[in-house]
């Protein structure tokens, strides 16, 4: 369990991380979300110790990370992939991880295994792709076999193979009980991997919790409805927070509506209906709407959307 009480962090007058408390639970793959700027690296290198909050605390159950006695063996941490000695091979760089933190050595050739770099162990991982470095970065967070697991945009440069790869080998962790937190600027990265989400917007929570309840919290979705008298059907479902856009000659696309309200509406004004389709905002729709207002840099086409 990662734990953040009133977490702030500021950098002279900038907020960088503002008060923020949530909970990473174990045994779920936990999605830590925000635009550019947002805050989750300062957050990320607080709870592994390398910056200090200006107040309140994050923990690891309970614990400083840098009060664990063994943190490697308690949470694996990938904030940079590509920090490792470029001349050095996979499976050295592993190695004298291993051997500075009494680790076997025999869990090297577990962990490459584990990440599909067994065949490459031997090449300079200087001369690694960024998806290949990915996965040296999650091979050296799991060599002490931890509970936690910290990953700082894990899916950054990974292709669709890799991804899945990725996406795969955190559920199977999280199902074997441990708390796995990653971060991204992207919903549609975290859409299929994570159960929860922590999402944050200039350095103060946004939501947390499931992704179904995320998707709810945001508001209602869209209906399409399909009526050959779409211009008449339009005109009679304006109202107050009501938008209605036109797809096509016959198809519109309601915001504010609810599909029965839509099919009540037309039945009132004698319109006939050949399609009518609710549908749930995504997650991605879901993270736009929450995050809306707190990008920190917009061009003014982005703030007028
Ligand atoms: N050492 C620092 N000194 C001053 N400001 C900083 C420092 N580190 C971060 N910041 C500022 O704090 C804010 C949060 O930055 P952070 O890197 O944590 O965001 P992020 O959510 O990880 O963004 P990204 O998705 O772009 O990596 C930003 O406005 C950033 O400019």
């Amino acid at each position: 369990m990662i734990t953040a009480e009133h977490l702030t962090k500021r950098y002279g007058e900038k907020r960088a991380v503002e008060d923020l408390s949530f909970a990473v639970r174990p045994g779920a793959v936990t999605g830590f979300l925000g635009p550019n700027g947002a805050g989750k690296s300062t957050t990320m290198r607080m709870l592994v110790g390398l910056d200090s909050p200006t107040s309140g605390r994050i923990t690891i159950d309970g614990t400083l990370y840098r009060d664990l006695p063994d943190p490697l063996r308690h949470v694996g941490v990938v904030l940079d992939a590509r920090a490792v000695h470029p001349g050095r091979s996979a499976y050295h760089h592993l190695l004298a991880v291993a051997r500075t933190h009494g680790i076997p050595d025999s869990r090297v050739a577990e962990v490459l295994d584990l990440v599909g770099l067994s065949a490459v162990a031997r090449r300079r991982a200087g001369g690694f792709s960024l998806g290949m470095s990915q996965r040296l970065g999650v091979a050296t967070a799991l060599l002490g076999d931890p509970q936690v697991l910290v990953l700082d945009e894990p899916v950054n440069g990974l292709d669709p193979d890799g991804v899945l790869w990725i996406r795969r080998l955190l559920a199977g962790l999280a199902r074997e009980g441990r708390t796995v937190f990653l971060s991204s600027h992207l919903m549609s990265e975290l859409s299929l991997i994570a159960d929860d989400l922590v999402v944050i917007g200039q350095g103060r929570l946004l939501a947390a919790g499931t992704a179904q309840e995320f998707v709810a919290r945001a508001g209602a979705g869209t209906v399409r409805v399909v009526s050959p008298q779409s211009a008449d059907l339009a005109t009679a479902l304006q109202g107050p927070g009501v938008t209605v856009t036109s797809i096509d000659g016959a198809t519109l696309e309601v915001h504010g509506l609810d599909a029965r309200d839509v099919g009540r509406i037309a039945a009132d004004h004698g319109v006939v209906l050949f399609e009518l389709l609710s549908r749930s905002l995504t997650l991605e729709e879901a993270f736009m709407r929450i995050t809306r207002n707190a990008l920190e840099y917009r061009t003014p086409q982005e703030a007028a959307r």
